[in-house]
């Protein structure tokens, strides 16, 4: 069952990790997808041919997420390719470890124009063009765990995750009226790039997989089906809503 057919889906930063899964999931699922990223064209590229190797169209759009004209650029080149846009996965996001007490000024500023400024850029120009359109849309932005709980090395990173929660419960209901649903997904700890280095210690990898009910960490496919549910006509009635897809972990005291 195709539960995208027919549909044009965004994603940012869909070049690697959960944006790579979700944009090709939504091209299994039937849709023509626009992904942006921020550097590798060959991962880019590489993700682009999966999808079209599965019928559907695709298009990379490279661009810096934390840059406001980035959106309305991605928003625009996929609305040349592909004529309309009816999904936006908020993805693209960054999470620099960095101990409290000494955090530099740059690292802050950074992950907040990437994860918060960039979601509410890319949402406000998803949300402009499917407004146009007429015929509603659906957003998904990829939050986190780490909306709900915090991190020793991570100050900077969740209160950006919360707000991307937050951020998807303000539209729901300023789109709401445009029949635009926004809803966000939480993962847990997902095995990919952002976390190689941190999940590289033995001890912080065992720690992660204990804490985790259904024994094992995520992977970006574990992701697909939980945000193609929500861009999916499946999730009709379903706004202002977030999804845990943490193997059981936020839940897991003892
Ligand atoms: N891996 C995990 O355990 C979890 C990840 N997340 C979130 O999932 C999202 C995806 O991350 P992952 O797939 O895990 O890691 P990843 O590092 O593979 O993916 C992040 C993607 O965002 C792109 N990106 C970074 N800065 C960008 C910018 N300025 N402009 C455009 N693209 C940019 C990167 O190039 C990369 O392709 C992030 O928002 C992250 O906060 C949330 C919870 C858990
Ligand atoms: C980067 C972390 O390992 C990952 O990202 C999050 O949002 C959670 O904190 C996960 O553990």
């Amino acid at each position: 069952m195709k539960l995208l057919q027919g549909k044009t889906v965004l994603v940012t930063g869909g070049s690697t990790g959960i944006g790579r899964a979700a944009a090709i999931g939504a091209a299994r699922h039937g849709a023509d997808v626009a992904i942006n990223y921020a550097s590798s064209d060959d991962k880019a590229l590489s993700c682009i041919a999966e999808i079209e190797a599965l019928g559907q169209r695709g298009l990379a759009v490279k661009g810096d997420v934390a840059l406001p004209e980035t959106a309305a650029d991605f928003v625009a080149k996929a609305v040349d390719a592909f004529g309309h846009v009816d999904v936006l996965v908020s993805n693209a996001g960054i999470c620099p470890f960095h101990a409290f007490l000494d955090m530099p000024v740059e690292t802050v500023d950074r992950t907040f124009r990437v994860n918060l400024h960039g979601a509410y850029y890319m949402v406000q120009a998803a949300a402009n063009q499917m407004v146009r359109q007429g015929g509603g849309g659906a957003i998904v932005a990829v939050s986190s765990i780490s909306a709900l709980v915090g991190g020793e090395f991570q100050t900077h990173y969740t209160p950006t995750k919360a707000g991307v929660h937050s951020l998807m419960q303000s539209a729901a209901i300023a789109l709401g009226k445009h029949g635009i649903r926004c809803n966000s997904v939480l993962p847990g700890t997902i095995l990919t790039e952002i976390n190689k280095d941190d999940l590289a210690d033995d001890a912080k990898r065992h720690y992660m997989e204990e804490r985790t009910p259904l024994g094992r960490l995520g992977m970006p496919d574990d992701l697909v089906g939980p945000i193609v549910f929500l861009a999916s006509d499946m999730a009709a009635y379903v706004t202002g809503a977030a999804l845990l897809v943490d193997g059981g972990m936020f839940v897991n005291l003892q």
